[in-house]
């Protein structure tokens, strides 16, 4: 399978050095100065499922270099997805599919509208990486979960070869055919554990010590269930509870990858997260006030 990587970060690094380990010809499509870092420090995972080196990775700076794409899997954060259009348009046109693995929901009917909707694969990821200062791959979770599933009923065979490498690399792939859901419930999941924890500056074991703070998060996933039924998509109680639960026992230290970025100062997916979810409940008529308020919280940390 030919697998184009945009967005060669943490997520990108990562299941693209599976893809290859699995036997896919894989091509990194970075800007130059990460071309350069890899070039000089080669694509390296640190991780509890194997380490693994890609010495001489394919690397392009332009999609016109690249021949032939059947899947693009695009994993830059949602403030970079813009930029990313001209090499998508690009790839796509020469057959490709793509495949959005970022949190959030907009940029799903974002680059249905600029790809056409038969190009785009709906996808997710669980996993807790990041990228060290020699651009080398930390992963720090015993999870590394890649969710996908078709969007139109064109995208089957796609699907079901994304799954058949997943077998063959060291990736817990999931071909999900209810991936509108899986999108929703991740959505949710993460505006209300991204905004607690970003919004309190604090970790989740000592939000957890607040109940008056935990109760914030609590009160977004219930809004954020509320959004998604506006949006004809019906997350059952059960997995609302399964969300609290989950915030309820991850380790005392355990954080978003948005608070890790406040922490060290970097942009954020504020607009992309809880924005994309007022901007959505507004034009629904659904109030959200608790987003609303962490939100306002969040937002002037946004920019480095
Ligand atoms: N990290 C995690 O644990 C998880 C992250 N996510 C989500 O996945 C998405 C990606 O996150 P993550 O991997 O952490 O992000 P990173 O910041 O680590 O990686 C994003 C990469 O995209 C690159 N990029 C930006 N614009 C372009 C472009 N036009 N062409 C090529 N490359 C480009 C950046 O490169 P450059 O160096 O040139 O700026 C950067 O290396 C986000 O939406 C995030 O919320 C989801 C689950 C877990
Ligand atoms: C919750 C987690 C770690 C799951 O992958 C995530 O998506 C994030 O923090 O951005």
């Amino acid at each position: 399978m030919n697998i184009v990587v945009i967005g060669a970060g943490a997520l990108g690094s990562y299941f693209g050095a599976r893809f290859l380990e699995g036997g896919a010809n894989v091509t990194f499509l970075v800007r130059e100065r990460r071309a350069k870092q890899i070039e000089k420090n080669h694509i390296k995972l640190n991780s509890p499922s194997g380490d693994y080196t890609v010495t001489n990775p394919k690397i392009a700076t332009d999609a016109a270099e690249i021949e032939t794409a059947d899947l693009v899997l695009v994993s830059v954060k949602g403030y970079h997805l813009p930029g990313t259009l001209a090499d998508l348009k690009t790839l796509t046109k020469k057959g490709a599919h793509v495949l959005p693995v970022l949190n959030g929901i907009e940029h799903i009917s974002y680059l249905q509208d600029q790809l056409g909707k038969d190009a785009v694969i709906g996808g997710l990821s669980f996993i807790i990486a990041t990228l060290d200062e020699n651009g080398h791959v930390i992963h720090s979770s015993d999870f590394h979960d890649l969710v996908f599933g078709q969007l139109e009923p064109t995208q089957t065979t796609i699907c079901n070869q994304l799954e058949n490498l997943c077998h063959k690399a060291n990736v817990n792939g999931i071909n999900s055919d209810t991936i509108l859901l899986e999108l929703w419930k991740k959505y949710t999941f993460i505006t209300a554990f991204s905004g607690i924890t970003t919004a309190a500056n604090l970790p989740i074991g000592e939000i957890r010590d607040h109940d008056s703070t935990f109760r914030i998060a609590e009160m977004i996933l219930q809004e954020m269930r509320t959004l998604a039924k506006a949006y004809n998509v019906e997350i059952p109680g059960d997995d609302v509870e399964m969300a609290k639960a989950k915030l309820l026992h991850l380790p005392e230290d355990a954080t978003s990858s948005m608070h890790q970025d406040r922490r060290k100062g970097l942009p954020l997916e504020v607009d992309h997260l809880q924005g994309g979810a007022l901007r959505l409940s507004k034009a629904a008529g659904v109030e959200m006030p608790y987003t609303e308020t962490v939100y306002g919280l969040i937002k002037p940390f946004e920019k480095a």
